[in-house]
């Protein structure tokens, strides 16, 4: 177990880059399987899950190697559609092989994915998605056997915008016979960048990016070379951590037009925030109260809830968040309240009374991003802090650490019993 030690009460400034995005990084290397063959993937970034997924895909007989940020995935020899439980309960995101795995073999096996305890996560989207292109799924003991003879092209409407079924579908129907069209799909940047990849294959998918996606399913794939976008929740991340800290901080390699949500919510809260072609600029001024509600994008993201949130307890006057997203996100609540955060839950809604400072305090992460939450607030606070189970944060922040560091934190990660 390790844990981090950081001191309190810096002012955070300097240039950071943000790394290639955990959430489109997943699916695409879920997509490589799609076809036999050598894909390139650049700006991979070295994440706990990203290990996983290598971990899954070795298992099924890829060979992936690892140049640096660039891995090099291939599949030719993958013949298995089968995952077996301990790996699919590692992470949420090892539900996206169940497309592509349809899609090439046209069957596949596996249990219910894991991932972060932030409320349930049902796949019955992406198994309504999977059984209008044709395929029959079944579950028995824990397992979901899903099986089609042939896909066939459908219309598919989902009642909630799902990220990763948005993505699953996709995936399964590349391949199939004729036109899918999904309706009310995630508008999430990811999945223009997963259409991007797959375009790239030799698919032929439009509309990502609006909640209308086209597949035109093709005959074949073929392998392909792609450079994974930023992590839009690292950059929200980082730009949170110069405002609570009252610093200056430029977060590099990004698209400012993804963080619109993020940018607006710091402006209205007292930040300066300028925005270049691929840099966003944070200069803190007095942070006063806001309203958050989490939303499927472009709405504010709940990955940012509940770094927002800790941002949000030394701001004047009372802010109210509300997550939407998922049903129990809420978990740093009572880790921020042993710094000295004045937080009241009432079902889905935060809401917070502003104090002047924090204090530092031991506390554990729950899960990924209150992790990082209360990193963020460790380093505005008073005196030091240890946050505890940072294994949570390093399954979705590069070198959360190292990166901090060279903005000017005082952060330290010790092996703890
Ligand atoms: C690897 C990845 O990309 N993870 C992201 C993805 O997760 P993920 O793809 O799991 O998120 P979804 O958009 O699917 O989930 C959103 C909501 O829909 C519900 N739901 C989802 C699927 C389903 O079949 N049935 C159902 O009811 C979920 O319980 C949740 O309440 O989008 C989330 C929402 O932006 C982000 O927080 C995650 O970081
Ligand atoms: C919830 C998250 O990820 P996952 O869907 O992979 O659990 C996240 O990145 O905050």
């Amino acid at each position: 177990m390790e844990k981090f030690i950081v001191k309190g009460e810096v002012q955070l400034t300097g240039n950071v880059r943000v790394s290639g995005a955990k959430n489109a990084t997943l699916p695409i290397m879920a997509a490589t399987l799609l076809c036999s063959g050598i894909s390139v993937i650049h700006d991979v970034p070295n994440l706990r899950d990203i290990q996983v997924m290598k971990e899954i895909l070795a298992l099924l007989g890829a060979k992936i190697v690892r140049e640096g940020k660039t891995l090099i995935v291939d599949t030719t020899n993958v013949c298995k559609a089968e995952i077996p439980e301990h790996l699919m309960r590692e992470m949420r995101a090892s539900v996206f092989l169940m497309g592509p795995l349809l899609g090439r073999f046209r069957k596949v096996r596996l249990s219910y994915p894991g991932g972060c305890a932030i409320g349930p996560r049902p796949i019955n989207l992406h198994i309504k998605a999977l059984e209008k292109i044709g395929t029959r799924v079944q579950e028995s003991f824990g397992y979901i056997d899903a099986e089609a003879e042939q896909l066939k092209g459908a219309e598919i409407h989902f009642d909630f915008p799902s990220v990763g079924a948005t993505e699953n579908a996709i995936m399964a129907a590349v391949l199939a016979n004729g036109i899918t069209v999904i309706r009310n799909a995630a508008r999430e940047p990811e999945i223009c960048d997963l259409q991007t990849f797959l375009n790239k294959m030799g698919a032929k998918i439009s509309g990502a990016g609006t909640d209308t996606i086209r597949i035109d399913g093709v005959n074949q794939l073929f392998p392909a070379e792609h450079s994974v976008m930023f992590d839009r929740i690292e950059a929200g991340t980082l730009l949170i951590a110069g405002a609570i800290t009252h610093g200056d901080v430029i977060v590099e390699n990004v698209i400012p037009e993804c963080l619109f949500s993020v940018i607006d919510k710091l402006q209205e809260i007292g930040a300066q925030v300028i925005s270049g072609t691929n840099y966003v600029r944070i200069k803190a001024g007095e942070l006063r109260g806001v309203d958050v509600k989490t939303l499927p994008y472009p709405g504010f993201p709940t990955d940012l809830q509940a770094p927002i949130l800790s941002l949000v307890t030394i701001a004047k006057g009372t802010s109210i968040i509300t997550e939407t997203i998922f049903e129990n996100r809420f978990k740093h609540v009572d880790e921020l309240t042993r710094m000295g955060a004045k937080i009241k839950v009432e079902g889905r809604t935060a809401i917070i009374r502003g104090v002047p400072k924090l204090t530092g305090a031991i506390v554990s992460a729950p899960d990924l991003r209150a992790g990082s939450a209360l990193v963020l607030a460790a380093l505005s606070a008073e005196g030091n802090s240890d946050i505890e189970h940072v294994y949570h944060i390093d399954r979705g922040y590069e070198n959360f650490e190292t990166k901090l560091y060279g903005l000017g934190a005082q952060i330290v990660r010790v092996k703890c019993d």
